[in-house]
């Protein structure tokens, strides 16, 4: 047979092929009911091709936009911008396990919390630490002066930086630096964390750059895990490999060594770090909880914490750098609040700072931060949102839809504090509803109250010291901020300049 006979039958069994999964797909699928892309319903790679792109959460925006509350993003996947399927999904009545998708959060081949798949096996698991992220817990002096602490020094520094009067830094570093310093204190103690801040150029700040370029390879790799080991190979004898393949082993490997650090002086431990808690807690039946078991959990909760609260602090900057009334309208309440021995009001009358939480809360909502595939699998045939959805199918709800909806958030693309200020009753109900930058349900984020005290103190730290602007030369702008569909959805330019110009608040 020649090769053109070869080719055109190859041709031809392509295009039946493609053709026959596309009638099926289209006419008998049990998906076939489902609104959304025609090309979604034939195959899962244009989300994945989003996905790599990291376009995949605007895509579903998008789609929410056009085609309703419930959209088939693949077969199979289904996403939901209504709270009603929203609770019905994460909430502790149905209790859905997570997708296979958190295999990928696997650390020294053990499940975190975060990567438990079944509702019991995780009931089992969140048992051992959940007492630890409780606002009792983390509200207590012993556990805000740290990040008090780390506020100051990072004001001190960025004294240093613009001399006293003003300059344009990449605030998306600082808070990285800040963020990183605080959960490292959380998890290890003050013996084992960085204790780094003064030093900006110390192993872990200098790999924190290569921890955000890994963070954009990650969307690529979690689909291709073959590519990422085809790479490790291909450069697994060169001395330097490049960041972004090297950075998350780098990253586990120094984990590693806290966790041999604590078994080798237990003294150094501080009491009410995370990993004493784990290194103390035992198994039900009596046995202590495994090496590699805690230095998983430890590594999530920096993958958990870093970015996230990182891009909190610059969104929140960023917005208000946009909107310079409202910093007006934050430093007024916080004038009117006593400060403390550390320069900063006291935490309890920054829990009831209705300004700063809008403020705050109103960035969360434009800009969610772990905003990626919170999938769950529905395990029997079942209705949502008077859809009916087959057995085994993939369903997640859009946190940036559930937060752009018209009907709940009027002009929902503007930055509007306002309208957490303004909102009460019934109103304030479905607002709070869909606003998800924490998740939803039983497994709601462990960690938003102490990432909520952090963003508090640093905003405060900054607003009572800096004007924040824009610099328009800086080339930060809307478009290099939007955010990419990543896990943290990191902005697209991986910076955000800002210009810091001091002031001084009239002291009470
Ligand atoms: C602004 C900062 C943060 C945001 C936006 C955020 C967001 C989230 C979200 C959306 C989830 C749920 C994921 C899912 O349902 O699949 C989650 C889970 C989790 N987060 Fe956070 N997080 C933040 C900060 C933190 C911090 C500071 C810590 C630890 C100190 C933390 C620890 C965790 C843990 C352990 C889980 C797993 C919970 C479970 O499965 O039971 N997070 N986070």
């Amino acid at each position: 047979m020649s090769l053109t006979i070869i080719l055109v039958w190859t041709i031809f069994f392509f295009f039946a092929l493609v053709i026959t999964r596309s009638i099926f797909a289209l006419r008998f699928s049990p998906y076939r009911h489902i609104p959304g892309p025609r090309v979604c319903k034939i195959t899962q790679y244009w989300t994945l091709w989003h996905d790599v792109r990291l376009r995949r959460v605007q895509k579903i925006h998008e789609w929410h936009q056009r085609y309703g509350n419930v959209v088939l993003i693949a077969p199979g996947e289904i996403s939901f911008s209504d709270i009603v399927s929203t609770r019905e999904i994460y909430g502790s009545t149905c209790r859905l396990p997570k997708s296979q998708y958190f295999d990928n959060f696997l650390a020294y081949s053990n499940r975190s919390i975060f990567s438990t798949l079944g509702a019991k096996e995780h009931q089992d698991v969140v048992k051992r630490t959940i007492a630890f992220y409780r606002p009792a817990s983390v509200f207590k002096p012993t556990m805000l002066q740290p990040v008090r602490d780390n506020v100051k020094k990072t004001l001190e520094q960025l004294a240093r930086r613009t001399e006293n009067s003003y300059a344009t830094l990449d605030i998306l570093v600082v808070c990285n630096f800040f963020a990183f310093d605080n959960v490292t204190r959380l998890l290890y103690g003050p013996e084992l964390s960085t204790q780094t801040i003064e030093h900006e150029t110390c192993l872990e700040r200098t790999k924190l750059a290569g921890w955000i370029k890994a963070e954009l390879w990650n969307n690529f790799f979690y689909n291709f895990p073959v590519a990422r080991k085809a790479l490790n190979f291909m450069f697994s004898y060169c001395k330097n490999k490049p960041e972004f393949l090297a950075a998350d082993k780098e990253l586990a490997d120094w984990n590693m060594r806290k966790v041999d650090d604590a078994a080798r002086n237990p003294a150094d431990v501080a009491v009410n770090s995370l990993l004493y808690l784990l290194t103390t807690t035992t198994t039900p039946n009596g046995k202590p909880l495994s090496k590699s078991w805690i230095a998983a959990e430890l590594l999530d909760n920096i993958h958990a914490a870093q970015s996230t609260v990182a891009l909190a602090l610059t969104y929140t900057l960023w917005n208000l750098a946009n909107y310079p009334e409202w910093q007006k309208r934050i430093r007024a309440e916080l004038s009117a609040m006593p400060l403390q021995e550390d320069g900063l009001p006291a935490f309890g009358l920054l829990q009831s700072s209705p300004v700063l939480d809008a403020c705050i809360t109103e960035s969360s909502r434009l800009h969610p931060l772990s905003s990626g595939r919170a999938e769950r699998v529905v395990p029997t045939t079942r209705t949502y949102d008077g859809i009916l959805i087959p057995a085994n199918t993939i369903v997640s709800a859009s946190t940036l839809a559930l937060h752009h909806r018209s009907d709940v958030f009027p002009n929902p693309q503007a930055y509007n504090p306002e309208r957490w200020l303004d909102a009460e009753g019934d109103v304030l109900c479905a607002m709070q509803s869909c606003h998800i930058p924490f998740g939803y349900g039983a497994r709601l984020c462990l960690g938003k109250p102490f990432a909520q005290a952090s963003i508090k103190h640093f905003v405060v730290g900054i607003l009572m010291q800096y004007e924040v602007g824009v610099d328009s030369c800086s080339g930060t702008t809307s478009w290099s901020m939007a955010q990419l569909g990543t896990q943290n959805a990191l902005p697209r330019d991986q910076r955000c300049n800002l210009l810091l110009k001091s002031i001084s608040l009239p002291t009470v």
